[in-house]
């Protein structure tokens, strides 16, 4: 179904859920329907080196990337009104932009941001938060202002059902309930999502009854909660970022990924292996145990270089960079057999024995 906007300003929707959760995910699968939407694309990383810009950008002419940090606090919302500006203005022909959250960025801040944009070019679309149906527990057990977050969704998207019981899935479903008894509630897996959700949503919403708080009085809430020493989700959380054009050795990563260090929760990045055959651009992810890799290739102009995040709660980030560093491959002989140790985890987000 093609489902091109008609003039006037264009929807900004949010797209938000904790590390993980399956953001870039959705965007790539929106990105990558051919339902003739135009989406321009806005990403941000809670550290200093976006690695979904470079997990999308194979999608997309540019994702837009708001870097140095999480978008909810180091952004100022001046350069976010003016990269929304510049994305709606007509020569760019775009139907909506989705702004991909980092995955502890406050969705209260970016929601009063967006509503606060002067430009008459776009208005708020909406915030679709990603729920990891597996994880989503013990995450709302950890960080129970995620309920405030799912409050302001207007759709909650219940991914990852596959790692999950039907019974499991009922029980999330009920708990997002209890936190938003009015935003429409989809269940996916890989986040395939129908993109007409994106221009549709302000009507989801009126369609699905009214909400059990108004925006305002969530926004109004939630700012009277940030003058009295509001935690953010990212307070004590740390990220290293490490980079190297020097090729990694397979089992050496293969070990951080399936032991990370204490406090480890996430490792994204692409990688580069010299292994014969293994020349490609590895994508590799890491989320509470589950580990996925993806061969892809390099873009012609691009120089093969690892690049990596860790992110997690009270690491010991000298330790962490330590531990990266060690598995750039050296002397080591790199050979197929090696490269076992990584293409075991190859499109089935196996949890590490
Ligand atoms: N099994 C399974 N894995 C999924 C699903 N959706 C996403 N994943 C995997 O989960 C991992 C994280 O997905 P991302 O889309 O990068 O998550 P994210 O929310 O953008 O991550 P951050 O930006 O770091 O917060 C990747 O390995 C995905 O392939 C799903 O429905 N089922």
């Amino acid at each position: 179904m093609s489902t091109v906007r008609s003039r006037g300003p264009v929807p900004v929707v949010l797209l938000a859920g904790f590390l993980g959760a399956g953001k870039t995910t959705v965007l790539n699968h929106l990105l990558r329907s051919g339902s003739g939407l135009r989406i321009g694309v806005v990403v941000n990383d809670f550290g200093a080196v976006s690695i979904d810009a470079l997990l999308v950008s194979g999608a997309v002419d540019g994702a837009v990337t708001l870097g140095n940090g999480c978008i909810c606090c180091t952004t100022d919302a001046d350069s976010l009104e003016s990269v929304m500006g510049e994305l709606a203005k007509p020569s760019a022909g775009l139907d909506v932009v989705v702004i991909e959250a980092s995955g502890l960025a406050e969705p209260t801040a970016l929601v009063r941001m967006v509503t606060a944009a002067r430009s008459d070019r776009i208005l708020y679309g909406g915030l679709i938060y990603l729920v990891d149906a597996e994880q989503f527990t013990e995450t709302r057990t950890r960080h129970p202002q995620i309920d405030d977050h799912v409050a302001l969704a207007d759709l909650v998207v219940l991914n990852k059902t596959d790692r999950v019981s039907t019974d499991g899935a009922a029980a999330v479903h009920e708990a997002i309930r209890g936190a938003n008894a009015s935003a429409a509630v989809l269940s996916t897996t890989h986040g395939v999502l129908d993109p007409a959700m994106l221009i549709d949503l302000p009507d989801t919403v009126a369609d699905d009854g009214p909400r059990q708080l108004e925006l305002a009085d969530l926004l109004a809430d939630d700012h009277d909660a940030h003058d009295h020493d509001h935690a953010h989700l990212h307070d004590g959380y740390q990220s290293v970022d490490f980079s190297t054009a020097t090729p990694l050795h397979p089992r050496a990563l293969a070990a951080v990924l399936e032991r990370p260090p204490v406090g480890v929760y996430r490792i994204k990045g692409v990688v580069f292996f010299d292994a014969p055959g293994h020349r490609g651009r590895y994508v590799v992810h890491g989320v509470g145990g589950h580990i996925s890799v993806t061969a892809t290739r390099w873009a012609a102009d691009e120089t093969p270089t690892t690049r990596l995040v860790v992110i997690g709660a009270g690491v010991d980030v000298d330790e962490v960079r330590t531990v990266l560093e060690a598995t750039v491959a050296g002397d080591r002989t790199t050979d197929r057999q090696s490269m076992l140790a990584i293409t075991r985890y190859e499109h089935q987000g196996r949890r590490a024995s």
